[in-house]
């Protein structure tokens, strides 16, 4: 493994509930390598969101993390405060969820919605804007004269093209991605899981990845983390998983993958090149 650009140490969130503190998120720690792509599996509830919200810094209150480190690129994440937060997300990290249509406004056409986040970092011409957008738009296969309709205007799976796209605008280090083709057929589904791994060959950013569908995990990451309870029971390959799980949890949880589905590493050779 080179050297981890994403390192989190014992990360402890709790949300506080009526009967007091729950501990959503215990002591669980991992690296990610520049260019790796990281999924985190497991049941509904052990705390797959709350940390990728934890590592994005967008967890809210019920939720307080009370304990570890999350460092990004040399940056300790947990003691970023207001301007410089906001100017490290985009540019260091960008999330992509579940829902395009909750990540773009709606009333806005794509290219303001684009101008706002460019602006917001610093890039204010307008013509630098345009070409800029024009060439994020052709790199998720949008043609750029599309840049001025407005969101309903596209398909589901365009519009998690351009939230995509926008979140590699300022070419991060770090994507978040949980759940980020539920939403969608499973065609597209595949579609876009190979368009981001090309582009993540060709970009070499990194990626936590989060999704309830094992066999398109196993085909799309680097490694896989499991979690349980909270904790991160197991990590590593998920050929290795497959092949050797070290908790009977694990094994359970991959035997659970439906037949039809390819075997782990089988498929989509293009997903498990190693970016350069
Ligand atoms: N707002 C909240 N208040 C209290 N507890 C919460 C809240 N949000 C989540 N939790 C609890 O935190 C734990 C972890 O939830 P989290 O959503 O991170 O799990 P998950 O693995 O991402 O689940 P899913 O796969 O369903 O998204 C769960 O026990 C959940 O009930």
């Amino acid at each position: 493994m080179t050297e981890p650009i994403l390192s989190v140490r014992d990360l402890c969130v709790d949300y506080a509930t009526p009967n007091g503190l729950t501990r959503a998120v215990k002591n669980v720690s991992f690296d990610i390598s520049a260019g790796e792509v990281l999924g985190l599996a497991g049941e509904s509830g052990s705390g797959k969101s709350t940390v990728a919200f934890a590592i994005a810094r967008l967890h809210r209150p019920p939720a307080f993390i009370t304990g570890g480190s999350i460092n990004l690129a040399g940056t300790d994440v947990l003691a970023l405060q207001g301007r410089e937060l906001r100017a490290w997300r985009w540019r260091d990290l960008s999330v992509v969820l579940q829902s395009a249509m909750n990540a773009l406004n709606p009333v806005l056409r794509v290219s303001a919605q684009f101008a706002d986040m460019f602006k917001a970092h610093g890039i204010t011409t307008k013509a630098d804007i345009r070409d800029r957008t024009a060439d994020l738009l052709q790199m998720v296969g949008i043609k750029p004269d599309r840049m001025d309709d407005y969101p309903h205007q596209f398909s589901g799976g365009m519009r998690q093209r351009i939230v995509i796209a926008m979140a590699l605008a300022l070419r991060p280090k770090l994507v978040v991605m949980d759940e980020p083709t539920t939403a969608l057929d499973v065609v597209v589904q595949r579609e876009l899981l190979e368009e981001v791994a090309a582009l993540r060959h060709k970009l070499g950013f990194a990626v936590l990845f989060i999704t309830h569908d094992l066999a398109l995990m196993s085909q799309f990451c680097d490694r896989v983390g499991v979690m349980l309870r909270g904790q991160l029971i197991e990590l590593s390959t998920p050929t290795a998983m497959v092949a050797e799980p070290q908790q009977d949890y694990t094994r359970r949880l991959w035997a659970s993958i439906p037949p039809l589905h390819p075997k782990p590493g089988e498929t989509l050779v293009r997903m498990k090149e190693t970016p350069q």
